[in-house]
């Protein structure tokens, strides 16, 4: 691991992030998914769980069976790990410092996704396309889960990078010297920026006739599947500062 190898991990997961809120973006709000009402009048029976959480802890239950969690990369949302897997053994490499390695943000990401993104991200409307829907939305989930929390291997890569200063401040446990010297605001501006470039390209109408479309060409006209501009906001907001206090909680582990 490398400060490079790790910022062209994050690199790649933006185009996954960009892809699945295009495809999210395809359906409208579809709010009775998220109604707990809306699921006890379906079931007949009271329930607190919307539809779209039932549809994650159902679709993570089989994930976790077939092994995805056994990479520390992938967290589930819901609080289990099946401890067996259908899948073929595998030794990942642990970079993890293992005391800090179970730091993750996932409550925070998933009331941000429900409450803010998705309200901006989706059309008003209902068209009953319930089921995909939301399998969508757990397809963002699990993309900004694996980048936000992928902080905790910026952070060991930075602690390796500057064992010194680190161990002092975490010894002191002074979150804010640990936000202040984790920080590349040179950095964050490169991504931010590259992020709302890829939400036009991948965002684009492509069509057979004429030069393919730059999308700085007339972008009052311009319309593409997921706002530019939200995509901006969202790393600038949400992302970037969720994925540095992973950071900062892992260093706070670091020498447990
Ligand atoms: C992830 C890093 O740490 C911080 C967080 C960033 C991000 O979330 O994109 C970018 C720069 C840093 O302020 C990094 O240095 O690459």
């Amino acid at each position: 691991l490398s400060l490079d190898t790790v910022r062209e991990f994050l690199t790649r997961e933006e185009d996954t992030i960009v892809f699945s809120l295009i495809e999210r973006a395809k359906y409208p709000l579809n709010t009775p998914a998220y109604d707990p009402a809306a699921a006890a009048a379906a079931a007949g029976h009271l329930h607190n769980a919307s539809f779209a959480e039932m549809f994650v802890r159902e679709s993570e239950a089989v994930q976790a069976k077939a092994g995805r969690y056994q990479s520390l990369q992938e967290i589930p949302f819901s609080p289990f790990r099946v401890p067996f897997t259908l899948a073929p053994p595998f030794n990942f490499t642990r970079e993890l410092y293992p005391a800090a390695a179970f730091v993750n943000v996932n409550d925070d990401i998933w009331s941000m996704y429900f409450n803010q993104l998705l309200p901006l991200l989706a059309k008003n409307g209902d068209d009953g396309n319930y089921a995909a829907t939301v399998s969508s939305d757990l397809v963002c989930l699990q993309a900004l889960s694996r980048r936000i929390n992928y902080g905790r291997y910026v952070a060991e890569v930075k602690f390796i990078g500057d064992q010194q200063n680190y161990t002092t401040l975490i010894r002191n446990k002074d979150k804010d010297a640990l936000m202040k010297l984790l920080t590349s605001e040179a950095q964050e501006d490169v991504v931010k920026r590259r992020v709302q470039k890829k939400a036009m390209v991948f965002g684009q109408n492509v069509t057979l006739d004429g030069p393919v479309e730059t999308g700085n060409s007339n972008s009052s006209q311009a319309n593409f599947e997921a706002d530019p501009s939200l995509v901006y906001k969202l790393y600038d907001q949400w992302v970037i500062p969720l994925t540095k206090q992973v950071e900062v909680e892992y260093l706070l582990h670091r020498l447990d």
